[in-house]
C-alpha cells in the first residue's frame, strides 16, 4: 500500500487541489478539505455551486480533472471498484426507484461488495441485513414490495442498503428533499443514531440549512466551484455569511433547544 504524503493522519477524506472542469467551464475550482474519520460534514451552497461534482469525485464516480484525493491515505484512483464500496456507500435524493422487488432483497444488495462471484458471503455478512432491518423499523416490512411503500418509507430502505453495505464514509446527495418534516427528521435521526453507534463519516450535501445546523458538525460552503466558507454551525452560520453565499438577507435566531443557529427567511419588502 502507498501512502500518500498530502495525507493527515487523522483524515479519512484528503482533497488536495482537486478540480473538475467539463469543457471549459470549471464546475470545481482546485479544491482543498480534510474529512477527519467520525466527523459529519454538510456541503452548502446555491444551485451550481459544485456540491454534488464534488461528491462523485470523492464517491470516485467522476474522475479528477486536475489534483488528489485519498481515502485512508490511499489515491482513490488506485481502489478497484469493489474495494471502493466497501469504504464508500452513496445515498441520492430518492435513493430507489419504485421497482417491485421486496425490501429484504433490495437491503441484500448492499451486500454486493462482500460476495464472491457466486453472490455468497462468509461470515456475519447474513446477519447484518437482518439487524439493519431490525434498526430501522424494516422487518414488518421486509416481505414488502418497494413500489408498495411511501416514498418516506423508500427513501428508509434506500438508508437500510447503504447501511448493509457497512461502510467508513456515507455520501449523501440532498436525501431528504423529497421528505416531509416528519420523514425529513427521522431520517436525519436515524443517520445520527448510526453514526454514534459506528463512528461512520458523513458527509451531506444539503439545502435545508437549518437541518445542516441541528446535525453536521462542520460545514463547507461552496459558490461557483470554490469554497467559499468552512466551519461549525455557529462559526458558518451567521446573517452575514449567509448573504454572502446565497445573496438572501436571512433573520438568524438560536435554536431554542439546541443553541444552534437557524435561518429564518425575510420576505423583500422593497
Ligand atoms: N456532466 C456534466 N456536464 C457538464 N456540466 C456539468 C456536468 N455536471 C455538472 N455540470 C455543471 O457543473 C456545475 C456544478 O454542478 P453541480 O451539479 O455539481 O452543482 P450543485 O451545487 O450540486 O447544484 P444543485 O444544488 O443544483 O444540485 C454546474 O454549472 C453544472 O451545470
Amino acid at each position: 500500500m502507498t501512502t500518500d504524503k498530502n495525507y493527515a493522519a487523522d483524515s479519512l477524506v484528503s482533497v488536495v487541489r482537486a478540480g473538475k472542469t467539463y469543457g471549459d467551464h470549471h464546475a470545481l475550482h482546485p479544491t482543498d478539505w480534510q474529512i477527519t474519520e467520525g466527523d459529519w460534514w454538510g456541503v452548502v451552497g446555491p444551485n451550481g455551486s459544485g456540491k454534488s461534482t464534488l461528491l462523485q469525485l470523492i464517491a470516485g464516480t467522476e474522475s479528477l480533472s486536475e489534483g488528489q484525493i485519498s481515502i485512508a491515505g490511499r489515491d482513490i484512483r488506485s481502489y478497484s471498484r469493489k474495494q471502493l464500496s466497501r469504504m464508500i456507500a452513496v445515498l441520492q435524493q430518492d435513493g430507489l426507484p419504485a421497482i417491485s422487488y421486496p425490501v429484504r432483497d433490495v437491503v441484500e444488495m448492499g451486500r454486493y461488495p462482500y460476495q464472491n462471484w457466486l453472490g455468497r458471503e462468509s461470515g456475519e455478512g447474513a446477519h447484518v441485513v437482518d439487524r439493519v432491518l431490525e434498526e430501522l423499523g424494516l422487518t414488518e416490512l421486509a416481505d414488502r414490495p418497494l413500489d408498495s411503500l411511501s416514498g418516506g418509507q423508500r427513501q428508509r430502505v434506500a438508508l437500510a442498503k447503504v447501511m448493509a453495505q457497512e461502510p467508513r464514509l456515507l455520501l449523501l446527495d440532498e436525501p431528504t428533499t423529497f421528505l416531509d418534516i416528519k420523514y425529513q427528521l427521522q431520517f436525519m435521526e436515524l443517520l445520527a443514531a448510526w453514526q454514534k453507534k459506528s463512528s461512520i463519516t458523513i458527509v451531506a450535501v444539503l439545502h435545508d440549512l437549518n437541518l445542516a445546523a441541528l446535525f453536521c458538525d462542520r460545514i463547507l460552503a461552496l459558490r461557483e466551484g470554490k469554497v467559499v466558507g468552512e466551519g461549525t454551525p455557529h462559526s458558518l452560520m451567521t446573517g452575514e455569511q449567509i448573504q454572502e453565499i446565497f445573496r438572501v438577507k436571512p433573520a438568524m435566531v438560536s435554536h431554542p433547544d439546541h443553541s444552534v443557529p437557524q435561518l429564518l427567511l425575510r420576505r423583500d419588502m422593497d
